[in-house]
């Protein structure tokens, strides 16, 4: 199974926007578009590092003997947070590099994924045999005022799994979890992975695809994020074995048509997502 580095671009893509260094430098005033009024009306709690379930990847990796107390740990940070941290990771690649160990670290996760879910290996592979990969780089310039302006609105990510690295220490995600505003403080050699869209409609509400958002600081940070998802031709349902009594959870759709649904709409929470409910 490897990874492609086709971008589905035509599909939709993230808003241009002008360029946020100059704007940052810049005495004027702050655009519209950047201010967030609720900022200063949201409690958001500060977690610590281990707070965030962080996961060994060394104890899972040999297939033989993958530890199994690490699965579940895996499998339960899937379940009730949606995400996770790697250990341990060192980033000293190229993009180029990178990217391609990402992939594979991807590529390990869907079989332990597969396991803890008790899907059957093989369709799990099959899904992802020509799987997309794409690559985000979000400068978030320092700003004076950085409590009046968004960095990156709430939104899930519209793919099956993203892996982020925060390439300098400021920390700036917030995660949305049981309706609280959560900041994520990442262990500095930790990669962050997320469940996306795609993953919940296909483990059929099992893992979660998190509300998240990024705040801007006094200081730039600077974040790199990796989204994977299946070929688009592929048909997003869920893995035989997740239907329950309760049924399927969410509409029959291809990756493709998935794709330009959440680009065609703005960055807005879940929306995308809801929308492909069966059941409101
Ligand atoms: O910069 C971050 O921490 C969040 C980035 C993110 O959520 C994204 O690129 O989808
Ligand atoms: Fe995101």
């Amino acid at each position: 199974m490897g990874s492609k580095s086709t971008n589905p671009l035509e599909l939709g893509r993230s808003l241009p926007v002008p360029n946020v260094q100059e704007l940052a430098q810049s005495d004027d005033q702050i655009p519209e578009r950047y201010y967030r009024p609720e900022a200063d009306v949201d409690p958001v709690a500060s977690i610590d590092e281990d707070e965030l379930p962080v996961i060994d990847l060394m104890k899972l990796l040999n297939p033989e003997l993958i530890d199994k107390d690490e699965l579940f740990r895996l499998g339960s940070a899937c379940r009730e947070w949606g995400f996770f941290q790697c250990v341990p990771f060192h980033y000293r690649d190229t993009l180029d590099t990178y990217t391609l160990k990402i992939g594979k670290v991807v590529d390990c996760l869907y079989g332990l994924m597969a396991e803890d879910l008790g899907v059957d290996l093989q369709d799990m592979l099959n899904i992802f045999r020509d799987q997309i990969q794409s690559v985000r780089i979000n400068y978030y310039p320092p700003c004076k005022q950085a409590n009046k302006v968004l960095g990156l609105s709430p939104h899930s990510d519209g793919i099956a799994l993203t892996v982020l690295l925060q390439a300098n220490d400021v920390h700036a995600l917030q995660i949305k979890k049981n309706d609280k505003w959560l900041l994520v403080k990442p262990k500095p050699s930790a990669l962050i992975i997320n469940i996306g869209d795609m993953m919940e409609i296909m483990t059929n509400g099992k893992y979660k695809s998190i509300e998240h958002r990024a705040i801007i600081n006094i200081e730039e940070r600077l974040s790199i994020a990796t989204f994977h998802l299946p070929s688009i031709d592929v048909l997003l349902r869920p893995f035989p074995g997740l239907v329950n009594s309760n049924g399927e959870l969410y509409k029959t759709i291809s990756a493709k048509e998935y794709t330009r649904e959440y680009f065609a709409g703005k960055l807005n929470g879940k929306n995308a997502l809801e929308s492909m409910k069966l059941r409101k």
